[in-house]
This record gives structure tokens, sequence and C-alpha cells, in this order.
């Protein structure tokens, strides 16, 4: 596990011949106080923390190296650190600055995200309304398409994974479960529902035991990953629509008593429109909770959606203030 960015700090140390010298030394945890945590996954731990010479505060995810090698976990967090190192250019990407490790664990210095969970914004009005969805819609799709540039696949979309930072600007984070493609550039056609019963893997994906495992989070599961666990790109479209219909709605659009009920929901299409949900949303909803992903709407189709009309993508989205949440 190479440790990347060279974050060093200047420390006084009196050298063999008793001179005082300022010797670059890499951060490591001692250049940290750590505050409270931010959240617990099964593999990692994150905490709000200080650099204590420039001050300025980050997130600290701290994996502990026995627990991940006795869960045979390594190549998830080669992935996730992977999956990070291709993902640096993007506002509505939480940013990995660099990692360290002593003896015990393993240390990601990430971006802070002082907004929270989009999850947590949205319990507070309960609903959001077509400019707030517009905006951080917006902002979601805008980082899902770099993150597709650059061959990752999320795999997991969802409200509590979209953070926001101090100006309720959109950081998508968690990647611990991303699927990096071979070929970042390669066009990925999805996999045809019909094609779903062969085994044949879908040529970009590689061949990868994590692929069979892994299944999202129930509510914004893709129906292919439930029927053939390939995930694509598309799967995350999946995902958007459900975070769309939810921001509108206040919950997602399907959802029952227990994950199978959920599940069964999902491959039959089993939801509904609240009363007075906006008509070019509905319409927007409806071409992305599509069953087979190759009919799903794309990235550029939606940007270019009635929903979405007049709103600019790109830097310019950025720069943009959010909207009062109502
Ligand atoms: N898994 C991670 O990489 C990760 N997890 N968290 C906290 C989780 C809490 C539950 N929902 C998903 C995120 C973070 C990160 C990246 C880096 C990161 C940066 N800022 C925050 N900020 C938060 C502030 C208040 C509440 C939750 C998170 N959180 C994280």
């Amino acid at each position: 596990w190479k440790d990347r960015g060279a974050a060093v700090s200047i420390r006084k140390e009196v050298d063999a011949n008793g001179k005082t010298v300022m010797r670059p030394v890499k951060k490591g945890v001692r250049d940290f106080s750590f505050g409270r945590v931010l959240g617990e996954g099964s593999y990692s731990t994150v905490y709000f923390a200080t650099d204590r010479q420039t001050l300025k505060e980050y997130a600290i995810k701290v994996l502990e190296k026995k627990h991940i090698i006795k869960e045979r976990k390594i190549k998830y967090v080669n992935i996730e650190k992977d999956t990070l190192n291709r993902l640096t250019e993007h506002p509505g990407i939480v940013r990995l600055y660099y990692t360290f490790q002593d003896e015990n664990s393993l240390y990601y210095v990430l971006d802070l995200c002082n907004g929270g969970e989009l999850l947590g914004v949205l319990k507070k009005t309960g609903t959001f309304d077509v400019e707030c969805t517009r905006f951080f819609g917006a902002q979601i799709l805008d980082a899902i398409e770099y993150m597709h540039s650059r061959g990752v696949i999320h795999r997991d979309l969802k409200p509590e994974n979209v953070l926001l930072d101090d100006q309720l600007h959109v950081k998508i984070t968690d990647f611990g479960t991303a699927r990096l493609l071979s070929d970042p550039r390669a066009p990925q056609a999805p996999p045809r529902i019909e094609d779903m019963g062969t085994s044949s893997r879908n040529k970009d994906q590689d061949d990868d035991s994590r692929a069979a495992s892994f299944v999202g989070t129930a509510e914004y599961v893709s129906p292919e990953l439930l029927t053939n666990k390939n995930a694509c790109k598309a799967s995350d479209l999946w995902a958007f629509g459900c975070i769309i219909y939810q921001l509108l709605a206040g919950r997602p659009p399907f959802k029952a008593g227990s994950e199978y009920l959920t599940f069964q929901k999902i491959v039959n299409l089993d939801y509904e429109f609240p009363v007075g949900f906006p008509p070019a949303a509905r319409d927007l909803v409806e071409r992305c909770l599509v069953l087979d992903p190759a009919r799903r709407l794309t990235i550029e189709h939606i940007k270019n959606h009635e929903f979405f009309e007049g709103q600019q993508f790109g830097k310019i989205l950025w720069k943009t203030k959010a909207p009062r949440l109502r």
C-alpha cells in the first residue's frame, strides 16, 4: 500500500552536531488533532481533523490494517484509493489530498464537508421544490459525468453519500464499493436485459469477484445488479432517477418492509408518483427508472431534458449560489 501525495511538515530538530535544523518530514498522525467521528463503516472510521500547523480542517478516514487483513478486504482498500486517485479534479467529488500510515492504520486525508449529508438537509425540509432539486440534481449529474469519464462507476449512489460543503455544494463520497473500468474511455454498452441470462460480462468490466458479490443499498440498487450482478454506468443513472424522485417526494420510489420486498418492487418496476409531482420531473424519472439499462436515459439526454431546461452545467454550475432550501 504505497502512500500517496507528499504532504510534508517542517519540523525543528537538533542534528548530530547539536545544531537546530528545520527538517521536512512527511505528515503523520501526530500532525493532526482528531475531533468528532463523522461516520463509521465496516472497515473504517471517518474523523473531523485539524492540521496542527496550518489549522486547515479535513476529514480523515482511518482504516485498521489488522481488521482489513482479517476480513480479506485489501482489494477494496486499494480499489478505493485507486478510484480516489483517478477522481482528483472535480468540485463535486470529495478530494483525497494524501495518505499516510503507521504500524496499525492507514489514513486518507480528505475534503471536509461541513454541510453534512444531502439526506439530512432533505429531512429538515421534508421535500425540495423544483428549483432546489434542479440545483442539487445538476451538480450530482455533473459529478457522475466526470466519474464515468474517468472510468469509475460509483455503484452505491444515495442521498447519504451526497455530502455538502460550506456553500451547500455537492460532494459525492464513499468510493469503497466503486468499480474501475479497465479502459476509462471505452464507451460502455450496458448489457441488455435480454442478454442478462447469459454469463457474458460487459467487455469493459474487469473480471472481479467484487462484481459478483456487491449489491448497493436496497432502495437505490438497479435491476441489472439484482438480476445479473453486472453494474454498468447506467446503474448510476438508475440511482440518479431514485434520488431525483426522493428530493421531490421526500421518500425513495422503492421502499418496502424488507430488503427482499424492496428488491421485488424494483424488478417489477412497482412504484407510483405522489399527487402533485411535477410533470417534467415525472417524465425524467420515468425515463431513468427503466429496467433495461440500454434503454435508460444517458447523461447527455438527461442534461437536455425539459426538467433541466435553462440549467447550465460545467464550471458555472459550481459557482452558482445554492437556492433557499424549501
Ligand atoms: N466513507 C467515507 O469515505 C466518508 N464517510 N464520511 C461520513 C459519512 C457519514 C454517513 N454518510 C456518508 C458519509 C465522510 C467520508 C469522506 C469524507 C467526508 C467529509 N466530510 C464529511 N462530513 C460529514 C459532516 C457531518 C455528518 C456526516 C459527514 N464526511 C465524510
